[in-house]
Parts: structure tokens; C-alpha cells; sequence
């Protein structure tokens, strides 16, 4: 269960929220707790030290150094203790321009860097209603994917989020969201085999919170949640981990 906090919280904040959640989080073999933070709070949340909390970036570069003002660099992460990174997040995709071929890039840079991608995937309202929906999602899972092994594939994350379900408050019904995230795996299995399909965790992303949580956590194919606005207060956080219970 990742939480995306986006561009939202400060270091302080950062503090007070990772204080909110220690001795709280589930163990990891019942549920992976992740927390995706802007790159300049993740210091401070690894400093946290919180027990079973993974620290994901939200975007990384797909150079390790050089001149690339302003960007993020794979390599540092990883050093600094990442562990998972979001990569072709749709705001990235849209707001900033980044193509499959970048998002593929930075998969390649991560894993290089032993840090599990979660890529993100998902389609427009436009996309949906013109009934491209599986030609679109699986062209962009199959591009992310590009020379990527089936070994590291079996260890990666895939987060389906339809476009018109982030931050609208309109989810996905969760036979929607099934109905893709089956699709992505039949995608992987016709990419590489069935055992690496059915290794990949898949998340869906849109609007998830714990009113709806349980409901999408019981479809087959939907391993997870990457969970935008819900994740930022500490006790909605720790409704979602503990979805279980
Ligand atoms: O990465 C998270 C998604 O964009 C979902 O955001 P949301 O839960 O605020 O709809």
C-alpha cells in the first residue's frame, strides 16, 4: 500500500506525520507500507527510522550524475536508502511532458540502482470513452517495459490510475479497476510468461481511500493501492495499511 504525498508536506511535516505512524505500520509480511515523498522530505523521513516503512521517490532521473540541473539522481537515492521509486506518474506524463520512452529510461535507471520502479499506467476520460482503454494501457506497459528482464520484471510494481479518477473523487468501481489490472497481467504474461505476471504486484491509483479500500483489495488481480490525498493524513494512512484488520 503506497501513499503518493505528490507535492505536499515540508520536512517538519514530514517529521510530525512519520511520529503519527511509528510502531503503528503492519508487518511486511502482511502488507508493504510505502510512502512516496518529495525528493527534499525523504532525508527526513528515512531519518525517522519508522519500522516497516518503505521510502519511495516520486521521480528520478535516468542518468546517475552529470549536468541535469535540477534533477534527481538514481544513484544518490539508492545510497541514501530508496528502496522504491514512482516513475510515468500521469502528472509527470501530462504536466511535464515525459514520454514512454523517458519512463522506460528511468525503469532501466532504477532497477540498475536496486530500487523497485512502480510505474504508473492509465487512461484518459477521452481514451475511455473512445474505447481504447486495453490498446492504450498495455501500449504503455509494454513500452515501460522495453529490454527489461523477466527476472527484474517479476520484482516490479505496476500501478493502474486512470486519469479521470485522481483527485476527483471518482473511482474506479472496482470491476472497472479488475478489469484492467487483469488485462495488465495478461499484457506481462503475453510479454514474458504466467510466473512473471504473476509475480508483478499490481496497484490501482484513483481516488482510494478507506471507505472504498477493502472493496477494490478484494479483486484478484489488484495487489494493492497508490493512494494520492488519502495518504497524507497519518490515521487515514494507517486505516489503509490496516485494511485487513
Ligand atoms: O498517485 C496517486 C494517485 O494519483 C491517486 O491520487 P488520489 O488518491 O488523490 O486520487
Amino acid at each position: 500500500m503506497a501513499g503518493n504525498w505528490k507535492l505536499n508536506k515540508d520536512p517538519q511535516e514530514t517529521a510530525e506525520f512519520a511520529q503519527a505512524i511509528t510502531g503503528k505500520l503492519p508487518s511486511d509480511s502482511e502488507v508493504i507500507s510505502i510512502i512516496a515523498a518529495p525528493a527534499i522530505d525523504l532525508q527526513t523521513l528515512l531519518d525517522q527510522k519508522v519500522p516497516n516503512l518503505k521510502v519511495a521517490s516520486e521521480n528520478s532521473y535516468f542518468e546517475d550524475d552529470g549536468a541535469y540541473t535540477g534533477e534527481t539522481s538514481p544513484l544518490a537515492l539508492h545510497e541514501m536508502g530508496i528502496t522504491y521509486g514512482i516513475i510515468g506518474h500521469s502528472e509527470r506524463r501530462g504536466y511535464f511532458k515525459e514520454t514512454d520512452e523517458d519512463i522506460n529510461k528511468k525503469a532501466h535507471a532504477l532497477i540498475k540502482n536496486q530500487i523497485t520502479p512502480i510505474i504508473c499506467c492509465g487512461e484518459s476520460l477521452e481514451k475511455r470513452e473512445a474505447g481504447k482503454v486495453d490498446e492504450w494501457v498495455s501500449g504503455q506497459v509494454t513500452a515501460a517495459l522495453k529490454g527489461i528482464s523477466a527476472n527484474e520484471v517479476a520484482n516490479l510494481v505496476i500501478a493502474y490510475e486512470p486519469i479521470w479518477a485522481i483527485g476527483t473523487g471518482k473511482t474506479a468501481t472496482s470491476d472497472q479497476a479488475e478489469e484492467v489490472c487483469k488485462m495488465i497481467r495478461h499484457t506481462i504474461e503475453d510479454l514474458y510468461d504466467e510466473g512473471t505476471a504473476n509475480s508483478v504486484h499490481i496497484l490501482y491509483g484513483g481516488s482510494v481511500k478507506p471507505a472504498n479500500v477493502k472493496d477494490l483489495m478484494s479483486k484478484e488481480d489488484i495487489d494493492g493501492g497508490l493512494v494520492g490525498g488519502a495518504s497524507l493524513d497519518p490515521e487515514s494512512f494507517l486505516q489503509l495499511v490496516h485494511y485487513q484488520d
